[in-house]
């Protein structure tokens, strides 16, 4: 269990490196919104650990822990050469990779910074070390340009005055900073776009109730939580222009897996007809998954149906549950995909292809 630090960060970032300690700080996201707390993970199994209970979560956000978490895992090596050091890191990235399945931004940063281990051929212990503390760093860094430019590219979608439907929390705690799908939103404050977000509350681990609703109203956004049965009724009513939602992968198709819920609300917005968008970094687009069939859904515990946020059980004793954490959209539901490199419309598997070369 990783310890508590008092970080009065005013802008939140919910995972970095500390420096002078050499250790992750991370917001435990898992007491948001009652509680503000950051821990101080030292250990591989604390991080493995904080990554599965989603005390840091969110794709991007789980690509920057794990990548930090390789040089941790990696700086207590006692190896004295090259290869007996790739032998311990590669078993601290095997170990990393089994914390969840889904968001493919994991095994990205993992399979990075073993491209960074192996460009370091000839050097020193030492000095291979310091290269996965870079490597780690920059992908935090570059992740933040990634989510500005989501940001700049979603708001040139979007009207002043509009209201947006989101699912889930993909917003700044999600990412090294912006977010994906509120990047569009905190840019568009800074602008004046008085949007009108209504954040689906997101069961069973209410990450839009707890996370984004927190978010927003912290920025000062106008935000409506609503239960997620009420996203029809919004639409209906007229209230919500367009839909942006976060990813945690896309398949070379357009298929995107989202957090469970996410491909219902993309078949309310195709019915009343409003523009449903997926905001995906790269680093989340998966070319080696061919459709959204080959996505591995994260199966989570009973308990976060039956009895996470309840004084007592609301479910029978022993009843099944069927706790899937993520469901695909399918490609023909999807409006546009909105990247770092720009906005990609259909057909997605000659245009996503096409921002990679
Ligand atoms: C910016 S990625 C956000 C993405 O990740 C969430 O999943 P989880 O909270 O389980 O990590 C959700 O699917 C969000 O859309």
């Amino acid at each position: 269990m990783g310890k508590t630090v008092d970080t009065n960060q005013s802008v939140i970032q919910s995972v970095v490196l500390a420096d002078e300690k050499d250790s992750i700080i991370l917001l435990d996201q898992t007491l948001l919104p009652n509680e503000k707390r950051f821990l101080e993970i030292k250990e591989m199994k604390d991080l493995w650990e904080a990554i599965y209970e989603l005390k840091v979560r969110g794709a991007p956000a789980i690509g920057i822990a794990a990548a930090f978490g390789v040089y941790l895992g990696t700086k207590v090596s006692k190896a004295e050469t090259f290869e007996a050091l790739y032998e311990d890191f590669k078993r601290v990235k095997e170990y990393l990779a089994t914390s969840r399945p889904t968001a493919v931004n994991l095994f990205w940063a993992l399979d990075r910074m073993e491209a960074r281990f192996k460009r370091e051929t000839g050097k020193t212990p030492q000095e291979i070390k310091q290269a996965l503390k870079e490597e780690a760093e920059k992908i935090r860094v570059e992740d933040e340009k990634v989510c500005e430019a989501i940001g700049s590219y979603g708001l040139s979608l979007l009207q002043p005055g509009w209201g947006i439907l989101t699912h889930c929390n993909a917003g700044t705690i999600a990412t090294a900073k912006f977010g994906t799908a509120l990047a569009p939103i905190y840019l568009g404050k800074a602008q004046g776009y008085n949007f009108k977000v209504y954040a689906d509350e997101t069961r069973p681990l209410l990450q839009g109730a707890r996370l984004t609703a927190w978010e927003l109203k912290e920025a000062d956004v106008d935000v409506t939580l609503i239960c997620d049965n009420m996203a029809s009724i919004v639409m209906q009513e007229g209230k919500v222009q367009a839909v942006l939602v976060g990813c945690d992968r896309v398949a070379a198709n357009g298929d995107a897996a989202n957090k469970i819920g996410t491909s219902g609300v993309a078949i309310l917005a195709k019915y009343y007809g409003i523009p449903f968008y997926v905001c995906a970094p790269m680093s989340t687009i998966d070319m080696g998954c061919k459709t959204g069939k080959d996505i591995h859904i994260e199966l989570r515990p009973d308990e976060e149906i039956t009895s996470k946020w309840y004084v007592q059980p609301m479910a029978p004793a022993g009843v099944k549950t069927y706790n899937p954490s993520f469901d695909v959209t399918p490609g023909d539901l999807i409006t546009a995909i909105i990247t770092e490199k720009g906005i990609v419309y259909p057909p997605y598997q000659e245009n996503l292809a096409a921002i990679f070369k």
